[in-house]
């Protein structure tokens, strides 16, 4: 097989934009061309103003700013990538299926057979073509069909090569990861992306499996560190009901080397675009195989996830004298976790909509999120009009402004910056008593209620 010299990668999300990136950072003698029918999206990834790329990721900004324009191309000449590749990369959204069968549960394919059919429609030399979006197991079959079945002669070789990178940290993970997974049944094949990456990732750090353990494996791991979160949010409302203090049961058990520390930050749910969506569909692939008791296994985590949520709203209610109806609550972070400008599934949402339920009025403020996405996630639950939506969350630039006349913050996000306000200025300026509900354990309780706020964390 010649060797790489063209790479296109379909998706310029936050996978395609900063997996690429490091691609072509480390191989500067490869042609890296992103493309998306987004043209909006392009638009960004090309602005020279790197503050203006679409995903935010820390340390994003000097990689592009080093391979952009050298070889690292962004375009939404989607046909022309193709055809130039020796290796299409998709890495298109995979979402929780809307419509039809598998409702609610299975992953959305049409992005990835339009993806197929495209590559099938236009390639007129051979390619590899590789699974970059997470998959249910045996997709690469579907792909094959499709693309072994063009009738002009060229070949195609299928492999899977899951990205395991998770946001806010992306960069370090793409930088150093703890493995590369890449599945296939052409050693050529298998053999040629092995190289790309043995650019700078050390060669015992990337594995090479059969097609379906690679697809599978990247459900399976995200399962695993979903339900560490669940597990430990669990644990979360037995520590309240009984005394302990699980950011001290999670310090305890982490110390055994068998369980680790990792992944054990009890919090108001989980949140990301991957989590829900990947085990939803791991769900669904066990029922397709009647394996109902693996399913009801692993529901359970959305399952405790979505309680989480519930119960850390229901708490502000409660707390609140059974009313937050016309109350001002200040929610500080919206973003599913720190360091990304990424909203997705983030429990923010589903916290916020509870409260609007009960006729709250809420006060936004993310360091990275936009008045814009605040309202578009609002929006998309369809729960109440986008006016209703409009006048009742405001959204602000400031904290001290979204604190200012509140009756109660809600902590949502574990940004940093948090950490260091001046709360004591906070305070002098809320409703009292002054109420904290810190959904993410990261404020120093005792210098808080020393201040005079009243302060709620998980489980303690
Ligand atoms: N976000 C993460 O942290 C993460 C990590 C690992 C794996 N994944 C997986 O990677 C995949 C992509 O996730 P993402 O977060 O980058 O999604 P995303 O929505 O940010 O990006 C996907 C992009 O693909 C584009 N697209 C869709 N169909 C297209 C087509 N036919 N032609 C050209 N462009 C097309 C969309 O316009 C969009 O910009 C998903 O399968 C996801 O599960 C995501
Ligand atoms: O101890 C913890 C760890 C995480 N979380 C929350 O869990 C969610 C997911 O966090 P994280 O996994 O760090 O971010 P993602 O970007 O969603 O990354 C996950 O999903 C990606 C997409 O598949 C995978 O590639 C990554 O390996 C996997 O960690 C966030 O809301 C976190 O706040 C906790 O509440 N407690």
């Amino acid at each position: 097989m010649k060797s790489i010299k063209n790479i296109t990668c379909i998706g310029a999300g936050y996978v395609g934009g900063p997996t690429m990136s490091v691609i072509a950072q480390k191989n500067p003698e490869i042609n890296v061309t992103v493309v998306d029918l987004n043209t909006e999206r392009i638009a960004a990834w090309n602005d020279s103003d790197l503050s203006k790329l679409p995903v935010y990721e820390p340390g994003l900004d000097e990689v592009v700013a080093e391979a952009r324009g050298r070889n690292l191309f962004f375009s939404t000449d989607v046909e022309q990538a193709i055809d130039q590749a020796d290796m299409i990369f998709i890495s298109v959204n995979t979402p929780t299926k809307t419509y039809g069968k598998g409702k609610g549960q299975a992953a959305d394919l049409k992005f990835i057979e339009l993806c197929a059919r495209q590559i099938a429609a236009v390639a007129t030399s051979d390619k590899i073509v590789v699974e970059k979006s997470t998959l249910p197991v045996r997709t690469a079959e579907a792909l094959k069909s499709i693309l072994h079945n063009t009738g002009n002669g060229v070949n195609f070789h299928i492999l899977s090569n899951p990205e395991f990178l998770a946001e806010g940290t992306a960069i370090q993970d793409l930088q150093n990861p703890d493995r590369v997974l890449i599945g296939g049944e052409n050693e050529e094949a298998v053999q040629a992306l092995v190289n790309i990456y043995a650019a700078w990732v050390p060669q015992e750090n990337i594995i090479t499996t059969n097609l379906w353990s690679s697809e599978l494996s990247k459900l399976v791991a995200n399962a695993f560190l979903a339900q560490r979160v669940s597990s430990i949010n669990a644990i979360s409302e037995l520590c309240e009901a009984t005394g302990a203090d699980v950011n001290e049961v999670a310090f305890a058990i982490g110390k055994d080397s068998r369980i680790g520390s990792k992944f054990l930050k009890a919090s108001v749910g989980f949140g990301g675009s991957c989590f829900q969506k990947d085990i939803l569909n791991l769900v669904y692939i066990a029922r397709t195989y009647n394996l109902h008791k693996v399913a009801d296994y692993w529901e359970q985590v959305i399952i405790m996830n979505d309680h989480q949520k519930e119960r850390f709203s229901d708490n502000i209610i409660k707390t609140l004298y059974n009313t937050v109806n016309g109350k001002n609550i200040a929610f500080l972070g919206w973003a599913f976790k720190k360091d990304t400008n990424d909203t997705r599934e983030s429990a923010a949402i589903y916290v916020a909509d509870h409260l609007l339920d009960e006729e709250a009025f809420i006060t936004v403020y993310d360091p990275k999120v936009s008045a814009e996405q605040i309202y578009r996630d609002l929006d998309y639950l369809g729960t109440r009009s986008p006016e209703e939506n409009r006048r009742l969350v405001k959204v602000v630039n400031n904290p001290y402004e979204a604190c200012n006349k509140s009756h109660a913050i809600a902590v949502l996000t574990e940004w940093d910056e948090f950490k260091t306000y001046d709360w004591q200025r906070i305070y002098q300026n809320m409703y009292k008593p002054a109420f904290v509900f810190d959904g993410r354990n990261i404020l120093n309780k005792k210098e808080l209620t020393e201040k005079g706020l009243v302060v709620y964390s998980i489980g303690e």
